[in-house]
């Protein structure tokens, strides 16, 4: 039996959950960040277009060079004929917003328990800062039936069928991403032995992280989502066509990613950092909020199966390139990550003397 992502993601018990938004008419004091949103882009002409997030287009016959680039530059892309029907995009919004319009009582109906980790709540990365992020969310890892009955107690079989259908077309786009940012890196099928029999990575973990940001009466001293980079191979994002989401460019500071309507965003996370030996970005991210407009996003969250050990591919590893990071499997890194938020990645990487040694 494959063993299950629910054992590996670990809870972070903690006493709060989201505020009923819509009672506030003040940003309390408790949700105010100080010097968060003061960096801007410093438009340094150097950079021209340099400053737009790529979108590229996957039938475009450049593709896997558009994407190597992309990762190697950014650690983040958005891309547009990535096969995902339309309506399926649209109803996972809708879903999101039937959700999160649900009265308080009833959303708590389906909070996530403090042992747990799928449910209604704060961000799991909230428990690393002293202020609370203006945001809720759904985190879903496994079958979303017992919460859904709790929240939508007449309807909720067309909701969970709904999921079922988006998270199988979001694994069927992350494993094509995969082949597309494995073929960049030089290396094939055959030199992936987790990948499956039929190439497809059956056995790859996942979870979908719903997100509401609620319209925010102060937004310059508001956090959505803190900075954090994802732990995963990759995730991808749908956002509503409100902007929010921001990337860290080196040298430009924040950068707003717009909504590309039937776009997807496609973020670099830790584990291909890992596995390209540092040559691909991982992307530091983060989500700010606005004074008039709700913002959705829908994050899939796609990571190897849980116990395979990721470590940087043996083709990227030469003498001048030594490998920088040790193995670790998905369901180590989570704990790790856990513990120590942005500094997992520097606990496992390599010091110069370690690797002298290897
Ligand atoms: O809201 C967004 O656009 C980003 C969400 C995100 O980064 C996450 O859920 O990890
Ligand atoms: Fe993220």
């Amino acid at each position: 039996m494959p063993v299950r992502i629910s054992e590996a993601f670990p809870s972070h018990p903690h006493k709060h959950y989201p505020a009923d938004f819509n009672s506030l008419h003040e940003l309390p004091d408790s949700y105010a960040w100080t010097n968060q949103l003061d960096e801007c882009p410093s438009l340094d002409s150097s950079f021209g277009s340099d400053l737009c997030v790529p979108v590229i287009d996957l039938n475009d016959q450049n593709v896997i060079k558009l994407i190597g680039h992309a990762c190697k530059t950014w650690g983040v892309f958005q891309v547009t004929n990535h096969g995902v029907p339309q309506k399926l995009v649209h109803d996972i919004e809708s879903t999101c917003r039937s959700l999160f319009s649900l009265p308080v009582q009833q959303k708590l109906k389906a909070a996530r328990p403090a042992d747990g980790i799928s449910g209604y709540g704060i961000h799991r990365i909230s428990s690393f800062f002293q202020k609370l992020m203006w945001s809720e969310g759904f985190t879903l890892v496994g079958s979303p039936l017992e919460h859904f009955r709790q929240l939508w107690p007449q309807d909720y079989n067309k909701f969970c069928c709904m999921v079922e259908e988006y998270e199988t077309e979001m694994k069927k786009l992350a494993g094509r991403l995969m082949w597309l940012i494995f073929g960049s890196l030089g290396i094939s099928k055959e030199d992936v032995s987790w990948a499956g029999p039929k190439g497809d990575f059956e056995d790859a973990s996942n979870a979908l992280q719903l997100n509401s940001y609620p319209a925010c009466p102060d937004p310059s001293r508001a956090m959505g989502l803190a900075e954090h980079t994802d732990s995963t191979l990759l995730t991808i994002i749908h956002q509503s066509n409100i902007s929010g989401l921001q990337v860290l460019r080196e040298g430009a500071g924040w950068l707003t990613v717009p909504p590309v309507a039937g776009a997807l965003v496609i973020n670099i996370g830790d584990l291909i950092h890992i596995l390209s030996n540092g040559e691909y970005q991982n992307v530091f991210h983060r989500a700010i909020v606005n004074r008039s407009q709700q913002r959705l996003s829908v994050a899939y969250l796609y990571g190897p199966p849980i116990n395979v050990q990721i470590s940087p591919h043996s083709k990227l590893v030469t003498p001048s390139h030594p490998s920088l990071y040790r193995p670790v499997t998905w369901k180590e890194y989570l704990g790790i990550e856990g513990k120590l938020y942005n500094k997992a990645l520097s606990s496992i990487k390599f010091h110069d003397h370690q690797n002298d040694q290897m």
